[in-house]
């Protein structure tokens, strides 16, 4: 690795580098090596944790029947969507071959229902979804190839005869199919924007999904990508370093640690998850400019949270890996099981795991895990009623929104927004670029995105650092961005016509109360724009 000394013409003491890289998730990691594959080896990567991975992040679990712990994934746990021999293939997919990772096919069929009174068969329900699932995919494709205003996922299903009518095991269903891979209602979520995310995974690479058992964890595809041009301890990565502050202009960009260390780099790349931007962790100097403001306040950080649990049997059938519940009056209270002591994951290991997600997994990150421990069990008791189900004997669970270098799972894309208003979050502002999942159109959410947008940007570094320009398609240096994005109504159209015949700024004269003068400042604010 090259030395990281101060270079000569400065006296800064703040370390000097070519590229600094934020974060060593997925996307940093990739960028890195894009700019590597240039030969631009003077990059510094700064990372909050201790070891490369991001939210592809395993802990120890329980034990086996040697007393060896299991390790689960806490975060990102399925290369979702593979590929086929003739391509494309996902990338995660293509890497986790390399790395021989050891994954098995989560065959989402293998799905046994439930309510409050125990077994209950409502599979004609999910048939009932899934063949409407084609108008629903139907209906985004048209919104989007005829330039229509997008609308809520919500809005999409209403408009095309999917219905929960206030049923429990609608709602269940509903649930399973889409808030479960959303981390986000049908009501927060875009129709088109669902839609094409699900379709350029599935259908572009191919629709399966394959579950991470690798006892190395799932970040080892990720770090046997990293070991191909980082050396073992390599001094250009930082580890344990808190970001607090970027200063950034036409000519170069520092950072500040909070350990009071900087760096000072003639370009760097942000990967931060949405939700550490969102959360104004790290001061911007100067502040960001409306436009990427707006854009991170827009987009949505979902949360996703996987209870892991270990019973010293396996009280529920054992050729089954999903377990759907519908509760009676709460939808998405603990909807959902997965067992990993099936064949192909972990036989004999007594652990199933329950996922919940948005406001219920706000809901238990407050709570401490006896109380959760209790709620989960309720609903064990009520789903397998014939059964003495005992206590876990292991119980864990993180929490993704509360967690400071994330506070959050995955970014969401809203209803009623723009391809446009995405690009903004995407795009630099003088020498500072973003990449992460949130900053993929196609493939927000997903490991995939952060791989493809951390590549994007380390491509476009090189080549404004006079490298070949390897994006062919979309270029090198700066993104587009658009700093006005219209609405759809001109002024002239609040009129009668359109139900509007008042000036929605008109304020009555000898009108001075507080919310007149609320509105007076708006009727000021808007005469000056016309
Ligand atoms: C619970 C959960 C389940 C998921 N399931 C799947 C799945 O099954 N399949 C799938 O494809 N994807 C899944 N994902 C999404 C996937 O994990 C992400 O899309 C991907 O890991 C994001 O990579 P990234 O590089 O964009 O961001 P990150 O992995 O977040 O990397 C950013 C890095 O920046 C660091 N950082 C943040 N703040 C600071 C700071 N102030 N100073 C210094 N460093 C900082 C962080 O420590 C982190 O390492 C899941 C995510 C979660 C949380």
């Amino acid at each position: 690795a090259p030395p990281v000394e101060a270079k000569p013409y400065s006296n800064s003491t703040c370390l000097k580098t070519t590229v600094a890289i934020l974060g060593a998730g997925v996307a940093g990691i990739t960028a890195a090596q894009a700019l590597a594959n240039q030969s631009i080896s003077d990059f510094l990567m700064l990372e909050y944790n201790e070891q490369v991975g991001g939210r592809m992040r395993h802990t120890n679990f329980g034990s086996d029947a040697a007393g060896n712990p299991y390790v689960v994934e806490l975060g990102a746990n399925w290369i979702s969507g593979t590929g086929t021999p003739k391509g494309p293939e996902n990338p995660v997919w293509t890497f986790s071959k390399q790395a021989n990772l050891s994954s098995t096919y989560s065959n989402l069929s293998n799905l046994a229902t439930y309510d409050e009174t125990g077994a209950a068969d409502y599979m004609d329900i999910l048939d009932e979804y899934d063949e409407k699932s084609t108008a629903f995919e139907q209906a985004a494709g048209r919104i989007l190839t005829e330039n229509l205003q997008d609308k809520s996922q919500r809005a999409l299903y209403s408009e095309n005869d999917w219905k929960t009518n206030r049923n429990a095991k609608r709602k269940a269903v509903e649930w399973w199919r889409f808030d479960w891979d959303a981390a986000a209602t049908p009501e927060e979520s875009s129709a088109v924007f669902a839609t094409t995310a699900s379709n350029l995974t599935y259908y572009q690479f191919k629709d399966e999904d394959y579950f991470n058992i690798d006892q190395r964890g799932f970040n080892a595809w990720l770090k046997h990508e990293a070991a191909k041009f980082l050396q073992p301890n390599d001094r250009r990565l930082l580890f344990n370093t808190t970001v607090k502050g970027i200063e950034y202009s036409d000519s170069g960009v520092k950072i500040s640690n909070e350990d009071g260390s900087c760096v000072e780099a003639d370009y760097a790349i942000c990967t931060f998850a949405l939700g550490v931007l969102q959360e104004g962790v790290v001061e911007f100097t100067p502040a960001l400019p409306e436009w990427k403001e707006s854009s991170i306040a827009t987009f949505g950080m979902g949360t996703y949270t996987k209870i892991f649990m270990q019973f010293n049997e396996t009280f529920w059938p054992t050729d089954k890996e999903f377990f759907l519940y519908a509760h009676p009056t709460t939808r998405g209270y603990y909807p959902q099981f997965q067992s990993l002591s099936k064949e192909g994951f972990f036989p004999g290991s007594n652990i199933l795991f329950a996922t919940v997600i948005d406001e219920q997994s706000y809901r238990i990150e407050a709570q401490d895990d006896e109380t959760t421990k209790a709620e989960v069990m309720e609903v064990l008791r009520q789903m397998f009623p014939d059964v003495d189900i005992p206590e876990p004997i292991a119980f864990m669970y993180p929490r993704w929104a509360e967690n400071p270098w994330t506070y959050g799972s995955y970014s969401n894309w809203p209803a009623g927004t723009t391809l446009e208003q995405h690009q903004n979050l995407r795009a630099n502002v003088e020498r500072l670029y973003f990449a992460g999942e949130h900053t993929s159109a196609e493939y927000f959410g997903f490991l995939h995105g952060a791989w493809f947008e951390g590549q994007e940007a380390g491509k476009r570094i090189a080549g404004a650092l006079g490298k070949e320009c390897l994006n062919k398609d979309s270029g090198c240096g700066n993104y587009r961005r658009y700093e006005v994005l219209k609405g759809t109504t001109d002024r002239s159209e609040y009129n009668d016509y359109n139900g509007m015949g008042a000036d929605p700024f008109f304020v009555a004269e000898g009108d001075s109360d507080d919310s007149t003068i609320t509105r007076r400042s708006l009727k000021r604010a808007h005469k000056r724009r016309h």
